[in-house]
């Protein structure tokens, strides 16, 4: 199958909705792939908290994200990541919400990312947690689904392989100050958990914190299958094969040597 990562850039002079309609407009661009993913809070940027009251969005039909990625999922005929977006909640809290949608345009799963970066600041102080683990079935086999920080936390992974996840796809906005973290992170994850590893950065800087980019396509030996050199926008697709996950954990069963 064919996953494609699009590193857009999120540069804070560019307009939530122009970003918005050029996301849609790069999505449908990718007709023919199987997975099209898109990084974390891309809308807004991660790291522009200020703005994250005011661009917050429910998660319906008529949410500005939800429409615009479930009208370009079903126009590209693709499974659709659409990275997260900033969710306010029926009850009025926030929540870092990655979004599924199906090749018909359906939301197939959603995920509120369960933790959140800052410490006592930042996405930690203006957001709520999230507390469950989600996977999403599709035909080719099952995503296991994690944001941006949730990387630093190999017991969340765990619970993923445990629920069947044979790919984990990670939308993030990691600084490019810690871009060594991300890329060796990303790698470990894939490794420890036998599963192919779909990482996608933000391109370019918003809020004072350039990006790290470096998005890439891991398999679950944890060989770099496809990589962005840099943090410019680019597009990163490989030809993936999910069949290779059972293979690897048969052929290396650490898996089965789990004591705790
Ligand atoms: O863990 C890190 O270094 C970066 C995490 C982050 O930027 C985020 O979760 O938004």
């Amino acid at each position: 199958m064919n996953v494609t990562l699009l590193q857009m850039r999120v540069d804070q002079d560019e307009p939530v909705d122009s970003r918005r309609s050029r996301a849609a407009s790069l999505v449908r661009d990718q007709a023919g792939a199987d997975l099209v993913v898109l990084p974390e809070l891309w809308t807004v940027g991660a790291f522009a908290f200020d703005d994250f009251p005011a661009v917050a969005e429910p998660v319906a039909p008529d949410g500005p994200t939800t429409a615009a990625m479930a009208g370009a999922a079903r126009d590209a005929g693709v499974w659709l990541h659409a990275g997260s977006v900033v969710e306010r909640a029926p009850g009025g809290e926030l929540f870092n919400t990655s979004l599924v949608f199906s090749p018909d345009g359906a939301l197939a799963a959603l995920y509120r990312k369960i933790h959140r970066f800052g410490f006592d600041r930042g996405e930690a102080a203006l957001m709520s947690a999230g507390t469950e683990p989600a996977t999403v079935a599709f035909p080719a086999g099952k995503l296991g689904l994690a944001t941006c920080y949730d990387l630093r936390f190999p017991e969340l992974f765990r619970a993923l392989v445990d629920a069947g996840a044979q790919a984990l796809v990670v939308p993030a906005g990691w600084p490019a100050r810690r871009a060594e973290h991300w890329s060796l992170l990303a790698r470990a994850r894939a490794v420890e958990s036998q599963c192919y590893m779909l990482a996608c950065c933000t391109a370019g800087s918003h809020a004072d914190v350039p990006q790290a980019g470096r998005s890439a396509v891991i398999d679950p030996w944890g060989e770099v299958v496809a990589e962005a050199p840099d943090a410019e926008e680019r597009v990163v697709s490989a030809e993936i094969d999910l069949g290779q996950v059972a293979e690897v954990r048969e052929s290396f069963p650490v898996l089965k040597d789990r004591v705790l």
